[in-house]
Parts: C-alpha cells; sequence; structure tokens
C-alpha cells in the first residue's frame, strides 16, 4: 500500500452489495477460548482482518496449531501441544489489539503463569484493564508488574468467587467467563456486559462443556468444570461493520445490500436510523440499507451498553447526523474521549460543537470531569474534500464516509489502520461504486 493513503473523489452516491462476516468483536475471542479446549476446535465465517491475524499469531506461540478449514472463513484450532510452547517472542505479536489480555485465565488454567504485554486497541479513552486484574485476583491469582509488561501466576488451581464489576465492561466480562469456565466451583457475575458477543461467546463455551447461566439483570453465573473440549460454531455477524456500512449509504444518498447483516443484534440501531430518516429492509440473508430521498432528521442520542445504542456505531451516525436538518444531541457515555474525530469533519464544513457537560438525559460517568463528551451536530452542512489523519478505527471509517459524501476529493492518511476491523474495505468501496484511488493512480479494487 503506497504511503497508506487513499484519495476520496466524493459526491458519488455507493450502490450495490457487499458482505459482512463474522464479528471482530467475537471471533478473536472466541479463538482465544479455543485454547481452553483439549480437542480441537473449528470456527467459521472468520473475516481476514488484522486483529484476528494477531490473536492467530499469540495463539500460535503459545503452540496452538491453527489451520484453514474446509469451507472459506474456516479456521480450527488445535490447543493439544499448548504445556510445550515457546513463548519467548511474545511482545511482538501484541500488535494493535486488546485482545491479549483474555489470554490470562485460559493461560493460568493451562501453565499455571501467563505474561501479557502492552495492549493495542483504538485511542478513545484511558481504557485502564484494573477491572481485569481485581477479577484475576479474586479467582486466586497473583500479579506482578514489570517494565516488559504483566507476570500472571496461579499458585494453586483458580477458584470460582462471587465478582461486582463497577460498570459492565465487555472485556472484564469475557475475563471473567474465560477464566471461571475451569475454575473451581461457581461464580456469580453481577453487573455484567451482555452485549451480543458476549452472549456469542457464551454459546461457544457451553458447546465445550461449560455451564454458564444468563440470569436477569446482568448476573451470570458459571459452574467450574474440570475439561472442557473443543466446540464446532459460526460466528455471529459483525453488527459493528454493518452499522458502519448503513451509515455510508444514508450519508452519501445511497442504497446498500449488506448480506450477512442480522436483524436481531442490531434492533437498537435500526429504530435510530428510522428515527433519523434512512430506510431498510431485513430479509433472511442480510439488510439493505438505504437515503429515501428528502430531508433527514435531527435526534438526540446517548452511547451506552447493550442492549442501548452501541458505542461503536456513533462515530459513523454521526457523520450522517450531519445531513441532518436542525439540531442532534450526541452523548458519549462508553468512552471519554470518543468525539476527537469530530473537528476533522467541521474542517470538511460540519458544524460540530463537544461540550464537556452530560447532554442526555442521563448523568454519565464523564460529567464534571473535563471529558469533551457530548456534541451538538448542526445540520445539514455541505462537507467539502479535505486531507484527512485516521485517528482511531471507527473515526477512520467515519473520515472515509465523510469523504464520500463531500464534494472534491479527500486525502485520507492512516488508512491501513482500517484494516483492524473492516475486511477488505476497500474492496468493498469500489464494489459500491466509491471513487476511490490510491496515490500511485492504482485502482483500490
Ligand atoms: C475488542 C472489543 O470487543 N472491543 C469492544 C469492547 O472493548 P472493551 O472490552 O475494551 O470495553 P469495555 O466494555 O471494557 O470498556 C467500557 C468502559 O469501561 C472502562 N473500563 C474497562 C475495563 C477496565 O478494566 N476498567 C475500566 O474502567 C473503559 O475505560 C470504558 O470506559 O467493548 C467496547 C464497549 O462496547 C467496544 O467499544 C469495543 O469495540
Ligand atoms: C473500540 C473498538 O475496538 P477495540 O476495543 O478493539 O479498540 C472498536 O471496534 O470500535
Amino acid at each position: 500500500m503506497t504511503d497508506d493513503v487513499l484519495l476520496v473523489h466524493g459526491g458519488t452516491p455507493l450502490e450495490g452489495e457487499i458482505h459482512v462476516r463474522g464479528a471482530k468483536n467475537l471471533v478473536p475471542k472466541a479463538m482465544v477460548a479455543a485454547l481452553l479446549g483439549s480437542e480441537p476446535s473449528r470456527l467459521r465465517n472468520v473475516p481476514d482482518i488484522r486483529d484476528v491475524r494477531v490473536v492467530r499469531g499469540l495463539l500460535q506461540l503459545h503452540g496452538v496449531t491453527v489451520k484453514s478449514g474446509d469451507e472459506p472463513g474456516e479456521l480450527v484450532l488445535d490447543p493439544s501441544k499448548v504445556e510445550s510452547a515457546n513463548v519467548a517472542d511474545i511482545d511482538t505479536h501484541a500488535g494493535s489489539s486488546r485482545i491479549p489480555i483474555l489470554f490470562c485465565g485460559p493461560l493460568l488454567h493451562r501453565l499455571g503463569h501467563a505474561f501479557i504485554p502492552g495492549l493495542g486497541g483504538c485511542d478513545i479513552g484511558g481504557r485502564p484493564i484494573d477491572f481485569h486484574f481485581d477479577v484475576l485476583r479474586q479467582f486466586g491469582a497473583v500479579i506482578e508488574k514489570r517494565p516488559e509488561g504483566q507476570y500472571l501466576e496461579a499458585p494453586q488451581r483458580l477458584r470460582g468467587t462471587k465478582i461486582e464489576l463497577p460498570y459492565p465492561s465487555v472485556g472484564a466480562t469475557e475475563q471473567v467467563l474465560l477464566t471461571a469456565v475451569l475454575a473451581e466451583g461457581v461464580t456469580e457475575l453481577r453487573n455484567a456486559a451482555v452485549e451480543p458477543e458476549i452472549v456469542d461467546l457464551i454459546c461457544v463455551l457451553q458447546k465445550m462443556g461449560a455451564i454458564i447461566a444468563m440470569d436477569t439483570d446482568r448476573v451470570i453465573r458459571i459452574t467450574g468444570v474440570d475439561k472442557l473440549g473443543g466446540y464446532n460454531h459460526r460466528a455471529l455477524p459483525d453488527r459493528l461493520e454493518s452499522a458502519s456500512w448503513a451509515c455510508a449509504a444514508l450519508a452519501t444518498e445511497g442504497n446498500v445490500y449488506v448480506r450477512g447483516a442480522r436483524q436481531l443484534e442490531m434492533m437498537t440501531f435500526l429504530n435510530v436510523f428510522r428515527k433519523v430518516g434512512g430506510a431498510f429492509e431485513v430479509d433472511d440473508d442480510g439488510i439493505r440499507f438505504w437515503h429515501p430521498g428528502g430531508p433527514l432528521n435531527a435526534i438526540a442520542l446517548e452511547t451506552d451498553v447493550h442492549p442501548g445504542f452501541q458505542t461503536d456505531w456513533q462515530q459513523p451516525l454521526v457523520v450522517a447526523l450531519t445531513q441532518a436538518t436542525g439540531l442532534s444531541i450526541v452523548h458519549e457515555t462508553v468512552y471519554e474521549s470518543r468525539l476527537g474525530f469530530t473537528s476533522a469533519l467541521n474542517q470538511m464544513g460540519a458544524h460540530i460543537q463537544v461540550y464537556r457537560e452530560c447532554l442526555g438525559g442521563t448523568p454519565c460517568r464523564f460529567g464534571q470531569r473535563n471529558f469533551l463528551h457530548s456534541a451538538v451536530v448542526s445540520g445539514p452542512t455541505k462537507l467539502q474534500g479535505a486531507d484527512l489523519v485516521i485517528p482511531d478505527l471507527r473515526g477512520g471509517f467515519s473520515y472515509l464516509i465523510a469523504a464520500l459524501a463531500a464534494q472534491g476529493t479527500s486525502r485520507v492518511h492512516g488508512i491501513d489502520l482500517i484494516n483492524r476491523g473492516y475486511e477488505n474495505f476497500m474492496h468493498k468501496l469500489t464494489a459500491l461504486g466509491g471513487n476511490v484511488e490510491l496515490p500511485n493512480g492504482e485502482l483500490s479494487g
């Protein structure tokens, strides 16, 4: 890829069909779960994205054989040689993903120790991992912080425990699940996150032989077992990528059929999309999203944990809101710094003002703490092409949407970051008629 820059000539509606495969926020975790088994696992509908490649490398480093299966997008993961693995090179494999933190429980069960290098992931807030270490200590792990990373040991078999998370963290909930399934006795987790990807991970673990009950009010009860087998699982579709393409269709006044998108996990998004004025039609194989013509509506929106409006949907939707008539209010309650991407949209002609106050109905953890976490979007505004530097995964895709909706040409720098979570995005853009090219004149398609 030349200089990691994409030239986007805006003004053409995106039209056509693309295919979305398994969820970025489930697939790498299901791959980690394979470490817990005594037999090979088969994971299907796996997208070719960097987070999957990073976890594949880490698993191989730990002795897991990872091979392609018979069908496209199928991985076969064989953990039978984990005990004899050489992990000297682990730091070079941590990559840009947050998933290494989820190796703790499985490695403590398999090896009695674990080393966790520095984590990647999007720079959209402080992203501490205190909940993870607090829960691991409660299971009986001993953690030592060293300059090169965190060393963990399980002096004896980890024990089930009662846990209440201070906030329904997705990662910390997964940490508990991946640790409790082989711990001795019962674990009760309160204030758990219940995102669809977590439910799918629970399905994976249940197929392996785990006993996990999801009760009402964010309570999950896990009865530890002595041994787990392998699984055969088709990953749930990526509702975040699907929504990104939906927003691209709306902002460019286009019409995109997202094969693979599923209504169940997208209900909250679909309601908001309809309120804004977007049209959609669900069938058995996917969802068609389009701009029905006429003005779009301004809305008030708060991001929240599931079943609320997912934070990863926020950035692409904000681009569409720049085309809505009136004042939209966006209150980001999951990450404290996820509105920084709006300053580049303003350079393109958008009118977005960010505020420290909680502008939604519910005061959140970030109110009165100097975090610019609310926005007022005033529209509709004509966007002009600009030089853009991608700040994070969803912000990056949002810049592509804005550039496609704008008049003129944008130079979008740092596009490789998008490969972390969007499979083949350049091919998909050209398949939809997006006028994009690499600086050497090559068409990205
Ligand atoms: C790979 C993956 O699945 N990433 C998703 C996951 O991230 P991730 O699992 O990192 O997000 P969390 O749900 O843990 O984070 C939510 C909030 O909890 C805070 N927190 C979290 C852990 C901790 O130890 N201490 C703490 O304070 C975070 O700073 C954040 O404010 O869920 C997020 C919320 O749906 C999504 O945006 C990410 O796409
Ligand atoms: C924030 C995200 O991911 P991660 O947790 O992997 O940084 C995202 O997918 O938008």
